[in-house]
């Protein structure tokens, strides 16, 4: 069964990638001409990139305007954060400070030493590791169970982010034929250089032909797209601040992957006056926001 494992092969041919000179080879970037594959992309409808041998997989690069960027990331931060309903990867273990004093007011106030206590016998352990290693995921919306993969009673779910919503809904309603597409629940994915995701299918929702948007800020990444198979050599696509996919078709149903990160790529225009705290987390994460219609 030596081809059971293709996917993985290339998730840790990239893994292993030296941050100083990774291979981009094969890398297909929508922002550069001379990328690999690029002449395999066609513009099918305004902003929408689709490359020949990525089925159902739209590109939409750089089409979230910087502010737009800040706007959203901060929304997570200082909104979503600080509400206890919303789950983290962290919720199960620490006895998290939420309301006006969360983890990131703590973390931004100078107050980053404090340590926050476990809800078991593990140590405590300070907010700015908390912020700047532990924090994979958060969810808001519905509320995905990362290890059921279910997710619970939607009457128990805090509402989607308005603002949030109408934006994702919007550049889905643009890019596709699915007008009442409904944003109802979020993953949002912080990434440290070294993190990745495996390989994974999003099979929890109703309706896989519903599409999913996924979009990044912050670091780049290489993004690796295969099929409905493991057995198949994935595509890999480098992603940038500002981008967004839309997993359509059969691209919904595929193993994706982001198996590297890369290093000091986050865009100056991240950076703001007097924000010291900020400007510094900024660029060493990389933000996905991860969003489906979960109902039909
Ligand atoms: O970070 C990404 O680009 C992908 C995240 C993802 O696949 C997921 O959250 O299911
Ligand atoms: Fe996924």
């Amino acid at each position: 069964m030596e081809n059971e494992n293709v996917f993985r092969l290339s998730e840790k041919f990239y893994k292993k990638q030296p941050d100083s000179g990774i291979d981009l080879s094969k890398v297909l970037d929508a922002s550069d001409e001379n990328s690999f594959g690029f002449e395999k992309l066609q513009e099918t409808k305004p902003g929408v990139w689709e490359h020949e041998e990525m089925p159902g997989l739209l590109i939409l690069n750089k089409c979230l305007a910087p502010e737009t960027q800040l706007d959203i990331v901060k929304c997570i931060l200082e909104r979503q954060l600080s509400d206890s309903r919303n789950k983290s990867n962290l919720s199960p273990f620490y006895e998290l400070p939420h309301g006006e004093k969360n983890l990131w007011t703590m973390y931004k106030n100078g107050e980053d030493n404090v340590a926050i206590p476990p809800t078991g016998s593990s140590k405590p352990v300070t907010v700015k590791n908390l912020m700047e290693k532990k924090l994979r995921w958060i969810t808001f919306g519905e509320q995905y169970n990362w290890t059921t993969r279910v997710y619970p009673d939607p009457a128990t779910a805090p509402p989607f982010p308005e603002k949030l919503g109408h934006l994702t809904e919007e550049l889905v309603h643009k890019a596709t034929e699915f007008k009442d597409w409904k944003a109802e629940a979020a993953i949002v994915n912080f990434y440290s250089p070294r993190d990745t995701l495996s390989g994974h299918v999003d099979d929890a929702e109703d309706d896989l032909t519903l599409p999913l948007l996924s979009m990044s800020i912050g670091l780049d990444c290489i993004y690796l797209l295969g099929t409905e198979t493991r057995k198949d050599v994935p595509k890999a696509i480098r992603l940038h601040s500002g981008d967004a996919v839309i997993m359509t078709g059969l691209s919904r149903k595929a193993y994706h992957a982001v198996p590297k990160i890369i290093p000091n790529t986050a865009p100056s225009y991240l950076q703001l006056k007097d924000e010291a705290v900020w400007n510094q987390w900024i660029q060493t994460k990389r933000v996905n926001f991860n969003i489906r219609q979960v109902r039909v």
